[in-house]
């Protein structure tokens, strides 16, 4: 019997310190062999290893000094399960049955003769998706899944219109594809899931509908928002997922929303969604915006100067579609008119746009009340000498915030925020974008605030 008493009481502080996505995505997969000289954890895999080793290893060693001050156990970490062998190798401990922990029914699966088609976009791939805080954890999952599926079933991505979320389940598609050519990796709009079944009912042809679905070893099912309020459709989706599930094949999900907030879902459909890892998506900041155009530039094979970049950033903040529309309309006007691209070409091409989002600016006296309320301070704070961090924290958010939303130059935002000047409003931007990938928490308070000023 393996102890892991000292490791449970970790997974308790650490569920507390961490955020919920954090906490599963990383630490939760984990497993503990412990004695008192030594904590070994075991990761499902050399992604997550490294990933721990370098984000949590100095707060997991903090906290065994906290908990254990007289004799605090070395900790080691490896690529391994518990289950498997204690003893056995890293590269053989690995067993992918014990982490989808679900047994093998003992239904044959049909073989489809049909010619299959993936439906997968061959050019949604990771290597064109750009990583930043919003997505991180969802490209990280998106990755494991990739390189290990079943690792999290079903993997279900959740986040607003235009965030990201097809682009990566077609990256995981075309990721396994890659390196097995022959699996069957079947993408599916949940609307086309929906339409064919009503079709094989109509020409009762509904086993060969089953039959298709069913023999899959990837499914990839976009948008079940999509099945709210159709019941007969979620009970055919129910008895397809549980027939996969059963034979531990992949299932990845995208929404518009979570879970738990899917009204017109069964329940027993909802509880299955979320039994796997659920991950968000969230708006991306300026500096991913600002990397995003860069990436669609690079692939359009067309420089686009950084002025322009930050331009466009600033001023199309909801969801990366529109400004990847944004893009190609300065794109092709500057094709057809043979110029080259610049910050006047681009303001004179995106008129009506910016006027469009024009009545929504932001202004430096609402940033600073929203986030002086959001921390419960007095608002004049924003504007005050005062040190301390409880203050300063927010005042730096407040900032950071300034710089990201308004076209104001660093010494306006500094001048707004007590005189301070433009070197103080740079210090403050790079320390809450360090802080941002450091500190959950402040991430969270971030999106929070953004969201709160953007809709
Ligand atoms: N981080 C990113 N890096 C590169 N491109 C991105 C990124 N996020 C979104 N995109 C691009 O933005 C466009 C919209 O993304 P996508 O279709 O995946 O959004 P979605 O979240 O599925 O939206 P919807 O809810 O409307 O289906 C795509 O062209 C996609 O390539």
């Amino acid at each position: 019997m393996v102890s892991t008493k000292l490791w449970n009481e970790c997974l308790k502080t650490l569920e507390r310190e961490l955020s919920g996505q954090d906490f599963n995505v990383w630490i939760r997969p984990l497993q503990a062999l412990e004695d008192t000289q030594t904590l070994r954890l075991l990761a499902p895999n050399r992604f997550v290893m490294d990933y721990v080793k370098q984000n949590y290893a100095e707060q997991i060693n903090a906290l065994l000094m906290r908990l254990r001050p007289s004799g605090t156990p070395q900790l080691t970490l490896q690529v391994g399960n518990s289950r498997v062998s204690v003893n056995s190798s890293p590269a053989t401990a690995v067993s992918k049955s014990s982490l989808l922990n679900h047994a093998v029914t003992s239904q044959a699966i049909p073989v489809a003769q049909e010619t299959f088609t993936t439906h997968l976009n061959a050019k949604l791939l990771f290597s064109h998706f750009v990583s930043g805080n919003s997505n991180r954890i969802a490209l990280s999952a998106a990755k494991q899944v990739a390189q290990e599926q079943g690792i999290y079933n079903p993997l279900f991505i959740y986040g607003g219109v235009g965030l990201g979320k097809t682009h990566l389940i077609h990256a995981v598609g075309n990721q396994i594809l890659q390196k097995q050519p022959q699996s069957r990796v079947l993408y599916v709009p949940s609307e086309r899931f929906v339409s064919e079944m009503v079709k094989a009912l109509h020409e009762k042809k509904m086993n060969e509908f089953k039959r298709h679905y069913r023999s899959v070893d990837t499914l990839l099912i976009d948008d079940v928002q999509f099945f709210m309020n159709k019941a007969q459709s979620q009970e055919e989706l129910f008895h397809t997922f549980n027939y996969l599930f059963d034979n531990q094949k992949q299932i990845i999900f995208t929404s518009d929303r979570p879970p738990q907030n899917l009204q017109g879902i069964e329940e027993r459909l909802k509880s299955r969604f979320s039994c796997g890892l659920a991950v968000a998506v969230e708006q991306p900041d300026l500096e991913t915006r600002v990397a995003i155009l860069h990436s669609k530039a690079q692939i359009a094979q067309t420089r686009l100067p950084e002025e322009v970049a930050y331009f466009m950033a600033q001023h199309i903040q909801s969801n990366v579609r529109e400004l990847e529309g944004a893009l190609h309309r300065i794109i092709a006007t500057a094709r057809f008119t043979n110029s080259p691209i610049t910050l006047t070409s681009a303001q004179e091409t995106l008129k009506d746009l910016i006027n469009q989002t024009q009545s929504h600016l932001i202004t430096l006296a609402a940033i600073q009340k929203i986030v002086a309320d959001y921390f419960r301070v007095p608002v004049s704070t924003m504007r005050s000498r005062q040190r301390s961090r409880q203050i300063a924290r927010p005042r730096q958010i407040a900032m950071s915030l300034a710089k990201e939303l308004t076209q104001h130059s660093l010494p306006e935002i500094g001048d707004a925020f007590g005189g301070r000047d433009h070197s103080t409003v740079l210090y403050s931007y790079r320390t809450v974008a360090k802080l941002k990938t450091a500190d959950s928490q402040v991430q969270r308070d971030y999106s929070h605030l953004l969201e709160r000023l953007t809709h």
